[in-house]
């Protein structure tokens, strides 16, 4: 069985670009690795829903937390069995964005912090109901909000398929997103977390390998 490391971040902060450095590394070292983004935009139905309504479609979706979390959810829930088939093939599976993700951004959306409601409901949802795997660990890449957003602006200019959407364009919420985020590396919500960045959070992974 392999370990599940989470990678989690601001829009922009590098999540790809770390994931992709981290397999490489890995993979130099002799682990077999599988890489798996959440949303799953192009594979899932749900997770199409969630960015077009983040595009300004879909009436008044976006602005309900909890539709917008279910739908991001139901994403996860539907690639379980390639979640737990990936976990038996290879030593490390790696997930760019997993249920941490949507615990911050909707308790952040809601004023709140880690000991928010809204985090207890997506942990019954996505760990109980669903049964998605806990991840063993979990890296927040610390880049804050006002390098990661400059990020996410410059790859939209460049990059036609990731156009900024409403919640890149929401500084507010992107800062409260960061907060929420240091809360859960603090209080290791759900599992052991690092916070690092660049060569740190390679290291920070391949040392659980
Ligand atoms: N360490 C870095 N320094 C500067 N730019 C970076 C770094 N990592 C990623 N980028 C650039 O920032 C943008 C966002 O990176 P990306 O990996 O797509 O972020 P995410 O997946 O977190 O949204 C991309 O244009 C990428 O080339
Ligand atoms: C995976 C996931 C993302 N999100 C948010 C974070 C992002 O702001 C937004 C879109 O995800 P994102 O990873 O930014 O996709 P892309 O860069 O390919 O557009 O959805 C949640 O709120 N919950 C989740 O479970």
């Amino acid at each position: 069985m392999g370990i599940l490391v989470a990678v989690e971040g601001l829009d922009g902060a590098g999540k790809r670009t770390i994931v992709g450095r981290i397999e490489a590394a890995a993979t130099d070292r002799g682990a077999s690795v599988s890489t798996l983004a959440f949303p799953r935009y192009g594979e899932s139905i749900t997770a199409d829903l969630a960015s077009e309504a983040l595009h300004g479609r879909h009436g008044d979706l976006r602005e309900s937390v909890y539709a917008m979390a279910l739908l991001f959810a139901l994403d996860r829930a539907a690639a379980r069995r390639q979640l737990r088939e990936a976990l038996t093939a290879h030593d490390l599976v790696i997930c760019d964005r997993y249920c941490a993700s949507n615990a911050a951004y909707s308790a952040a959306r809601l004023g709140g912090g880690a000991d928010s409601e809204v985090v207890e409901w997506v942990a019954d949802l996505e760990f109980g109901r669903f049964q998605l795997p806990v991840p063993d660990h979990q890296l927040l890449l610390g880049v804050p909000p006002d390098v990661a957003m400059s990020r996410a602006n410059g790859r939209a200019e460049t990059d036609a398929d990731r156009p900024v959407d409403s919640y890149e364009r929401d500084a507010e919420l992107q800062h409260a997103v960061y907060r929420v985020y240091g809360e859960f590396v603090e209080s290791h919500w759900m599992s052991s977390w690092s916070w690092a960045d660049g060569d740190d959070a390679v290291a920070a992974v391949l040392a659980q390998l």
